[in-house]
């Protein structure tokens, strides 16, 4: 734990997880590592419930794989991307992730992969080829991607691994797929799943019978079509062998069942979520005392990523939980921090706000507070500052609330890490301009986070629900009933999934989502009566990320097409990036007096 997090509540009550023959432990989306992997690998600092640090979780790691050992049963500790963005120890260096990235190369990850935030980036993503993939090697799964460093295309990273498990000798083929993304750097590539599962090195692999467990770990919606397209690749050629899949991108906690011998598990985000799943039952070929896969049962845990939970998941207590390499992590992430300045004050907010956890709009909502102060104070050209604007950023540009008290540096890239630039559409007809909200609401375009980039298709394509009764595979509920145990509770998921609602590891009070809009608009220099007395142009300020979907809906709007990406020019200064813009306002307007 970091020295500046809070302890997790006490009283929580967790079961014993139910271990297999063969076992996996699964991050995802830990983007944010103040509590996680998107970048939060100090760990959720605000938010005790997910204040475990990446030297606690590989405490963890360690003490679970010791009791694998001992157990003579196999455990696959795994990743399944978007490590990049989205904290002050990835964002505040240059090259951004120069830490993260070393600090990730401690993790014995048996597999990982990447997600669509190690690739927006040319720099980031040549960086994750040449110091993760290389580090990683051919545990590194990247089955559709391609990269271009050197002048020529290459593999991203391994595209198929088959390994025999240490304990059980389960063979295993393994794949690593990301989702049809379509917004990576130029100097990657991307390839659909559906086009991949059609080249030669992967009907030949799956072609292999020389296999006892497929492992599909991929930065995808479990309901995808993506998914849903390679389940039905290998079943056509193998009817009866075993898959599981690992998914994340839509930053959920979710188990599917797709038939008797095959589940999805996604873990959830930010390292709020470690998730675990064991196979029992399952056939090792080489095995002949080892049972069949008739009897295949599945269990699966989303773990809340804090100590109390990690030390009664192993035993262990406050003093003899850490190992000495967690304990190292620990310090070093905290002395890197320390470096990079990551907890100095910058101002202090004056109640929560929240993404979602509040109505919008209203007073407690940070979307409404962006429209309505943020964005117009802050976004403003010396040039055409005058001019009535309307501003656009989307939603999914924001990615934490905001918790009352300090608002730190790394509180900034918490909050808005991205790099996007302002732009300008100049002198706009108002009765053109007002109808763009509406456009935003209803295109499909990258305006969100917490879901696919694509979600209705993917949804709509993957959501064939299996016919669970047809389909009996058992899926663990032995675990000890939750009701006879008496817990303080926290707010938090309250997962119902394919397997029902027993999931989480901790009982949480159900966590409450309010919709929000895709892109949120700001108002700014506007006359006094403008609604009434609308000025005849205005100027539209957006971020560059969405340049292409303003002019795509200026030109739907009009029925035209005079409107190209070509036309938008820079509004205020490179270094005006909203982070910037956020630690200005924070700075100027919200005291220091926490
Ligand atoms: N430069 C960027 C990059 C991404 N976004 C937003 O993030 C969403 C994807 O994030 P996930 O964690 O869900 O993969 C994307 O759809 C955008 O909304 C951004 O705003 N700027």
């Amino acid at each position: 734990i970091q020295p500046s997090a809070q302890n997790p509540v006490a009283g929580q009550r967790f079961r014993h997880l139910e271990w297999g023959l063969i076992n996996f432990l699964h991050t995802t989306d830990n983007l944010t590592w103040g509590a996680n992997s998107h970048g939060w690998h100090a760990g959720h600092l605000q938010e005790p419930q997910y204040s475990a640090d990446f030297g606690d979780y590989l405490s963890l790691v360690s003490h679970l794989r010791n009791t694998a050992e001992e157990k003579g049963v196999d455990l696959i500790v795994l990743d399944t991307g978007d490590r990049a963005e989205g904290n002050g120890l990835w964002d505040a260096t240059d090259p951004m992730g120069k830490y993260t990235r070393n600090f990730y190369r401690e993790l014995p990850l048996d597999i990982l992969t990447l997600g669509n935030h190690e690739l927006y980036n040319g720099t980031t993503a040549r960086n994750e080829f040449l110091e993760m993939v290389s580090f990683y090697e051919g545990r590194y799964l990247a089955s559709n991607i391609d990269i271009n460093v050197t002048g020529d295309w290459e593999p991203f990273a391994t595209r198929i691994r088959k390994f025999v498990t240490e304990q059980q000798g389960f063979r295993i083929t393994a794949f690593g797929f990301l989702f049809n993304f379509t917004r990576n750097d130029k100097n990657t590539r991307v390839k659909t799943a559906a086009d991949t599962i059609k080249e030669s090195w992967f009907q030949e692999g799956i072609r292999d019978t020389d296999v006892d467990l497929f492992v599909i770990i991929g930065h995808v919606d479990i309901y995808s079509i993506e998914f849903t397209q390679i389940f039905e690749a290998i079943r056509e050629v193998h009817p009866d062998i075993p898959i599981q899949f690992f998914g994340g991108h839509s930053h959920i906690r979710n188990f599917r069942i797709l038939d008797n011998k095959s589940t999805a598990l996604e873990s959830g985000k930010y390292f709020e979520t470690v998730g675990w799943l064991s196979i029992d039952g399952i056939k090792a070929r080489e095995a002949p005392d080892s049972a069949d896969n008739t009897s295949m049962v599945v269990s699966r845990r989303y773990i809340d990523a804090n100590r109390v939970g990690y030390q009664h998941h192993t035993g262990k207590n406050a003093t003899t939980f850490d190992t000495p390499q967690g304990l190292l992590m620990t310090e070093r992430l905290a002395k890197y921090r320390a470096g990079l300045d990551l907890d100095r004050l910058i101002g202090c907010a004056p109640q929560d706000f929240s993404l979602s956890k509040h109505i919008y709009p209203g007073p407690q909502n940070w979307y409404s507070y962006l429209e309505e102060r943020i964005l117009p104070t802050m976004v403003y050209s010396k040039e055409r500052g005058q001019v009535p604007r309307f501003i656009f950023i989307n939603t999914g540009s924001q990615r934490s609330d905001v918790f009352k008290g300090p608002f730190t540096y790394d509180t900034s890239f918490l909050v808005s890490p991205f790099t996007s630039k302002f732009v300008h559409a100049k002198d706009i007809d108002y009765s053109i301009a007002i109808h763009l909200r509406d456009f935003f609401e209803k295109d499909v375009g990258p305006y969100r986070s917490d879901k696919s980039e694509n979600p209705l298709e993917n949804r709509q394509q993957g959501a064939e629900e299996v016919d669970i009764q047809s389909s009996p595979l058992l899926v663990d509920h032995r675990q000890a009933s939750l009701a006879r145990h008496k817990h303080t509770k926290v707010i938090g998921y309250a997962t119902t999934d394919d397997a029902g609602t027993d999931g989480d590891d901790t009982i949480h009070v159900p966590l409450k989502r309010y919709p929000t809009p895709q892109v949120i608009q700001g108002n700014a220099s506007f006359p006094e009566d403008w609604e009434s007395n609308p000025p005849a142009t205005i100027d539209l300020v957006f971020f560059d990320f969405i340049a292409w979907h303003v002019a795509a809906g200026l030109n739907e709007i009009t029925g035209t097409e005079d409107y190209s990406t070509k036309d938008f020019l820079p509004y205020m200064e490179q270094e005006d990036t909203m982070t910037r813009l956020l630690l200005d306002y924070v700075a100027k307007y919200w005291g220091r007096d926490c």
